[in-house]
């Protein structure tokens, strides 16, 4: 098992990608890649669980390559380097933090795309905190995940 974490700032000039989906109505999220809040999360819990280091050891912000990334084409590199070392995931929970965009009414789409681009089941929620934090004051979004692996016997 593994565990994920990731927080973007919001950036208005920038379209919001989160989970691999756009959200039209919010602001984007500020970074070196996309700011998939939800997508690096998941790569994190995954790459952890493996015992390939975390998001910045295989893709930092040091690698021109992956400057501009999406969500999409970080998650399927992770699974690939997954795949490599045997590696298969069984299930992954992420969880969203923010006062927007609102998940609820696009959780099926949103865990449809991840779990299409990770090829094991995505389960997604959403909290708010309350009016508290740089999330409730609507600065930034955070995003946490779980992530279950199996190891392929050789
Ligand atoms: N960005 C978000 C935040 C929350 N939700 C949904 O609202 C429910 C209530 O949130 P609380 O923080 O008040 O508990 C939550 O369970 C989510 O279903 C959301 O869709 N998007
Ligand atoms: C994804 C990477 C690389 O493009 O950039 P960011 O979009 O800044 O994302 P973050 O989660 O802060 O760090 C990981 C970086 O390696």
């Amino acid at each position: 098992m593994g565990h994920g974490s990731d927080v973007h700032r919001f950036d208005s000039d920038t379209p919001c990608r989160l989970a691999c989906l756009d959200w039209p109505s919010s602001p984007g999220l500020a970074g070196h890649s996309d700011g998939d809040a939800a997508a690096h999360a998941a790569c994190d819990a995954m790459l952890t669980a493996a015992g390939l280091g975390d998001l910045g050891a295989n893709f930092g912000a040091s690698r021109p390559e992956w400057a501009g990334a999406s969500g999409e084409a970080l998650l399927r590199e992770t699974v690939r380097r997954l795949g490599e070392t045997r590696w298969r995931v069984v299930n992954l929970s992420v969880q969203i933090i923010g006062e927007r965009p609102k998940i609820a009414p696009r959780r099926a789409e949103a865990e449809k795309a991840m779990t299409s681009v990770v090829g094991a089941p995505v389960r997604i929620s959403a909290t708010t905190t309350d009016g508290l934090g740089f999330t409730g004051r609507g600065e930034g979004l955070a995003a946490t995940a779980t992530a279950l692996l199996y190891s392929v016997p050789a």
